[in-house]
Parts: structure tokens; sequence; C-alpha cells
């Protein structure tokens, strides 16, 4: 089964691992690992260099198959649909995005509803679809930047570009891989808001974030999962999980974790 609705009411199964295991080249690099996510859920994704991260979010975003266990992305099970049109219902920001060439912002944010790094040939939005993009530029925060192009974008416009271009296809998920790389503070701070704000306009939506950084966590963080040697080794609500001994355990290092206001910090616990 296909999702037939982009929008999955709040406390709605969005994402289902049970029992998950991914080789590669002979290594597991994920090993039993069992997540569920409901519409409306924020979580947080932390764990050491090599834990196993983006593997896992490549997974919930149908980039690649498990070797054991099973993953229902929006009711559909990788392994029985069409990945192409299940990707298309989930929204991937991925830092390392491959685009070379001088897209406007505008541009980059239609390729979204493409699939595609480049703008497709012979490919052209429609009027909705275009009033839909820049819609998307301004709740970004990039309305007066629209023509520029993606190579000399700051890392923060481009971060905020991929936003809006993971948004565009209105899907119910949406995946932030470590979308505060190479942001300044003020760049981060804004980013966050923004984070923050797009929640709180779809609040149905479930987004799952990567970072290295419990700073860079927004503060309508719900839930965390620590991931350590390809397993998760602690998930539920975020002031559940994320606590000085879980965390020092996860990274096998002295860290004291402290909260103020939903904004979290970390420091050597030495
Ligand atoms: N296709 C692959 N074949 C073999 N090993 C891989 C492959 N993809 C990833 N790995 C390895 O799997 C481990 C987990 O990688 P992953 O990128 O998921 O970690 P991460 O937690 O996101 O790390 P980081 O915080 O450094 O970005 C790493 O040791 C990586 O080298």
């Amino acid at each position: 089964m296909l999702p037939s609705s982009s929008s999955p009411e709040i406390g709605t199964e969005v994402l289902k691992l049970e029992h998950v295991g991914l080789v590669r080249g002979g290594r597991p690099l994920l090993i039993d690992v069992n997540l569920t996510v409901h519409a409306g859920e924020r979580w947080a994704v932390i764990g050491a260099n090599g834990a196993g991260k983006s593997t896992l979010l490549s997974l919930c975003g149908a980039v690649q198959h498990p070797t054991s266990g099973t993953v229902d992305v929006l009711g559909a099970r990788l392994g029985r649909v069409e990945i192409r049109e299940l990707r298309t219902h989930i929204g991937h920001v991925n830092p390392r995005h491959p685009l070379q060439s001088p897209l406007p912002i505008l541009d980059v944010i239609l390729t979204g509803l493409t699939g595609s790094v480049e703008k497709m040939m012979r490919w052209e939005p429609t009027a909705v679809e275009s009033a839909r993009a820049l819609e998307l530029a301004t709740l970004l925060g990039l309305g007066s930047k629209l023509a520029e192009p993606w190579t000399t974008l700051s890392q923060g416009e481009r971060g905020r570009t991929l936003i809006a271009r993971a948004l565009i296809t209105d899907p119910a998920l949406l995946l932030l891989d470590e979308p505060s790389t190479g942001l300044d503070v003020a760049a981060r701070e804004q980013l966050l808001e923004t984070v923050d704000h797009l929640v709180s306009v779809r609040p149905e939506l479930a987004t799952l974030l990567v970072t290295h950084h419990l700073e860079e966590l927004p503060s309508s963080t719900t839930h965390a999962a620590l991931v350590t040697d390809g397993r998760i080794s602690a998930q539920g609500l975020a002031r559940e999980v994320l606590t000085t001994e879980a965390v020092s355990e996860s990274f096998n290092y002295p860290i004291r974790i402290s909260e103020h206001e939903g904004r979290w910090s970390a420091r050597a616990g030495r």
C-alpha cells in the first residue's frame, strides 16, 4: 500500500522499524533497530561519529533497504512498494546535496517535485507549483534572494533552500541530516527558529533530525534516539533520553548534559 494522504493525523504511525539490520561490505552497520515515529513527533538522532545515524536516516528515507527486519514508511513496507513514489512523500535534507550548477533558488526548490538534482529537461512547473515554491522560499526567509544562483549562496542559505525543496511535495515525514553543518551561530539560530516555525504551521509533520551537537536541537524537539555502535541504545521522550548518564555511555566519554527552556547543552563531565 502506498500512502493515500500526505498529511496523516497527529498520532498516526508514520515510521516503524522492527528488528532492522543492515550489513554492508560484510560489516553490520545497524543491529536490531526498533523505532516507531508518530505524526507530530520531532525526533533528535544523536550519536558519535560512525555510529550509524545517517545510515538509519537513509532507511527512513527509503534510500536503501534493510538486510533484515522490516521498515514501514507511511504505511508502506520497503521492498514491497515502488520506492521512487514513496520518496515523494518524504522530505530528505542532505547537507551533501550534489548540485553543481548555478540554478536560481526557486528552481532548486522546484527540483523537489521531480526528485532530481538538476532541473529536468522539458519539465515546467504549473502556476500552482511555482506559487508554492515562492511561498516556501518566503517561509524559509529567502524571499529577497529568489533569483540568486545556488553556486553563490552561503551555507545557511543553501540549508534553508534545501528545507524548502524538501517541503514542496508536502511530505508527511521530514528528515534533516545535520542541517546546521557549517553555519555560524546566528545562521544556526535562524535555522532552528525556522524549524520551530515550520512545525508550528505543520503540527502533524514528523521530523527526524540528525546532529552531532545537542546545542543544535530545535526547542520543538519532543523525542530522542541515541545511536551507539549501530544500535539504538536509548529512545523515548527527549528529557528522559538526553541524560548525562545515557549520553556519556553512548559516546563512551563523560559528558554533562543540561537543558534550559527546551534548548540543550553538553560539556565535558570531568
Ligand atoms: N556503503 C557502505 N559500506 C560500508 N560501510 C559503510 C557504508 N556506508 C556507511 N558505512 C560505514 O558505516 C558506519 C556508519 O556510517 P554513518 O554515516 O551512518 O555514521 P554516522 O553516525 O552518520 O557518522 P557521522 O557522525 O560521522 O556522520 C561508518 O563506519 C561508515 O564508514
